[in-house]
């Protein structure tokens, strides 16, 4: 009996070996076939079981076998796309290659041209929609969904991104960003405390914005509030608690069964779920109000995307939802007996806007704040710019209209545009070849076949440091944050057009996304080679709203304050930074920027957006003019 298990299971990994070595060898002639260069490895690093086990197969192999044996190492972990950079594009000597493996191939880009075409040949590069599973959390939505359906997704969830509703964004996110500084400082206060959580602040702000803007509910933070907050009858959490839990506690939601996070004899699972139905509840209960509101002909405020969702979904005065021939009447819907959108795919919706639209817009601002505080200079001179374009003015007289394509023009767009450059949000994005279909595709004047059932990756990380598109001193002046670089002579900025960004209007339903990334009074990238919001048809539905909310809070903070790095950890004892001499000021400031640095190369982890994973760089704000560690102290 152990015998004939023994013979089961070494019949099962001969089995095993020779179907990998089949495979691989199936997508190595496929590889050669591309005409495109190609490195290979032993394992798919998308593979579940290497995904969740290479922490410790790496180090071993790294011991165990020669050195000219690991070259497949670099491509070995998830973000490998974050922390080759350009540097791998580099050493091959192309911008475009094929990983070839026994799981899969995958073809990394950081080639303009090649990004022009895979996003605008949507059928020939679609995205591989299986990775996205998980973000159908409460039903499927317009990322989660491919083809027809994806179609029919974002006609319907496209029509309240217009510059009326970006105009709420900027309303809200000047009103956020000045109570979140409130509560780091008091009306008279000159600094703040050291700030260990400006990443978690950053969130919430923009989590309070989304939901005015998308929702019409407003939130407050925890000193505006008076005492704790009770949930309403029939909730056991505030919306803002289940809201902030479920949002916290996201890649639990994502990765476990809601039967396992209800049941588990575990605090984190339980608490999570409670979240889960909790935001549930909340959101039927609004899409419920509003589904009275669009049958009674009430008009939404604001963006109010779900009285948006609602109406597309087919309701109105005239259809109430027991009007049996309502989506009937409805072109496009493409069964008659089943609503346009269900229920299920309307809160999907409203829970991916939030998804997609909070952490990308937080990150941004997070990350500006902590390289103008590596950059003192930068600061000063975006300052500078905000002065001249806000004047004396208090915030509630700035002006959407005239303040904001000015900001966009200004150092303020320059620094946005900078810090999505170092860091997109997302480093790689994904598309596909479909099985059987190898896709044509051009760059530098030769043509390739990409194989079919190939993993795309547009290289965010790699384009935006590609030396043949940016200007740069030199390849390490790509991997810093330098604002200026998007800065044009006077003579450039002359000629070029006068602001198109004022005139931009909502994104395109279907159509290949056209609109320029940045304003005309700044550098132009090349078309493909800055893509933090993506580009052709799946572009991002909220890149205005993003850019138009990091664009205020940017400017509500760095109209009054200065942001510095905190150096309190490397104080000796009985020292104050008040009392620090010169040289003393200049070495711990050397101290705390590198720790930034060194944290920012080796800290940052991607789950659905990339991050700071564990320790944080802290920060202080300080009142314009109390710097410490202003540029003429730190020399840069
Ligand atoms: C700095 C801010 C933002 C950045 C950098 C960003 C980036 C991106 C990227 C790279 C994609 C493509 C993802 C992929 O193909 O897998 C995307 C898609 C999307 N984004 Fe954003 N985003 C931002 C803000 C927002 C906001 C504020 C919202 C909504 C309120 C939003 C809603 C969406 C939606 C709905 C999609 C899917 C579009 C489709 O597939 O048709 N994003 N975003």
């Amino acid at each position: 009996m152990v015998s004939y298990l023994i013979l089961a299971i070494v019949g099962l990994a001969f089995a095993y070996v020779a179907n990998t070595v089949r495979c691989f060898a199936v997508n190595l002639a496929a590889a050669k076939k591309s005409g495109l260069p190609y490195v290979c490895m032993p394992v798919y690093t998308f593979n579940r079981f290497w995904l969740s086990t290479h922490l410790i197969w790496l180090p071993l192999c790294k011991k165990i076998l020669p050195a000219s044996w690991l070259t497949w190492t670099d491509f070995a972990i998830p973000d490998w796309g974050w922390t080759q950079k350009h540097g791998i594009y580099e050493k091959l000597g192309c911008d475009m290659f094929i990983v070839v493996s026994p799981g899969k191939n995958l073809l990394a880009v950081a080639d303009a041209d090649a990004v022009n075409q895979i996003t605008t040949r949507r059928t020939d590069f679609p995205k591989p929609i299986d990775l996205y599973g998980s973000l159908d959390v409460f039903g499927k939505n317009v990322v989660s969904t491919e083809g027809a359906i994806w179609r029919h997704h974002r006609k319907i969830t496209s029509p309240p991104f217009t510059e009326r509703n970006n105009r709420v964004v900027w309303e809200e996110s000047l009103r956020q960003a000045k109570s979140m500084m409130a509560g780091w400082m008091k009306p008279d206060d000159e600094v703040s405390k050291p700030l260990h959580d400006v990443s978690d602040q950053m969130m919430r702000l923009s989590l309070h914005v989304i939901s005015l803007a998308g929702f019409g509910v407003r939130l407050t933070w925890p000193h505006e509030d008076e005492g704790p907050q009770k949930p309403p009858p029939g909730h056991s959490l505030t919306f803002k608690d289940a809201l902030t839990l479920l949002l916290d506690n996201l890649l639990v939601v994502l990765v476990f069964p809601k039967w396992m996070m209800k049941w588990a004899p575990n605090k984190t699972l339980n608490e999570t779920y409670e979240a889960y139905t909790e935001w549930y509840k909340y959101m039927r209960e609004m899409y419920n109000k509003k589904l009275d509101d669009v049958t009674s002909g009430r008009a939404g405020d604001g963006m109010d995307l779900m009285g948006a969702l609602v109406r597309g979904a087919g309701y109105s005065a005239d259809s109430p939802p027991d009007t049996p021939t309502m989506n009937e009447k409805k072109p496009g819907n493409p069964n008659p007996s089943k609503p346009i959108l269900t229920e299920d795919e309307i809160l999907g919706n409203a829970f991916v806007f939030i998804l997609a639209g909070h952490e990308t817009a937080a990150n941004t601002i997070h990350f500006a704040s902590v390289f103008l505080a590596m950059h003192p200079s930068s600061q000063r001179r975006l300052q500078q710019d905000l002065d001249a374009i806000l004047g004396d003015r208090p915030s509630s007289e700035w002006d959407y209209d005239d303040d904001v394509p000015k900001l966009f023009g200004s150092m303020c767009g320059a620094v946005m545009n900078e810090e999505l450059r170092v860091l997109p949000p997302v480093v790689g994005i994904p598309k596909t070849t479909a099985q059987g279909v190898p896709q044509g595709l051009s760059a530098a004047g030769r043509h390739y076949s990409v194989p079919a059932g190939c993993f795309v990756s547009l290289s965010t990380a790699g384009l935006h440091r590609n030396p043949k598109y940016w200007p740069h001193t030199d390849l390490e002046d790509l991997n810093n944050f330098r604002p200026e670089r998007w800065l044009l002579d006077d003579e450039a900025q002359q000629s070029a057009s006068s602001d198109s960004q004022a005139q931009e209007q909502g994104p395109d339903k279907e159509g290949p996304d056209t609109r320029p990334d940045t304003a005309s009074t700044l550098f132009r990238p090349l078309k493909g080679s800055y893509v933090p919001f993506s580009d052709g048809y799946r572009s991002c539905l909220g890149r205005r709203f993003g850019q138009v909310e990091i664009l205020a809070v940017l400017a509500t903070i760095f109209k009054t304050w200065s942001v510095e790095l905190d150096v309190s950890m490397f104080l000796r004892e009985g020292e104050s930074e008040e009392t620090l001499g010169a040289e003393r000021k200049r070495e711990v400031w050397r101290l705390a920027d590198e720790r930034a640095r060194e944290l920012m190369r080796t800290g940052m982890g991607t789950i659905v957006t990339i991050q700071l994973r564990g320790e944080k760089v802290p920060l202080r704000f300080v009142r314009r003019g109390g710097e410490r560690f202003g540029a003429g102290v730190v020399g840069k």
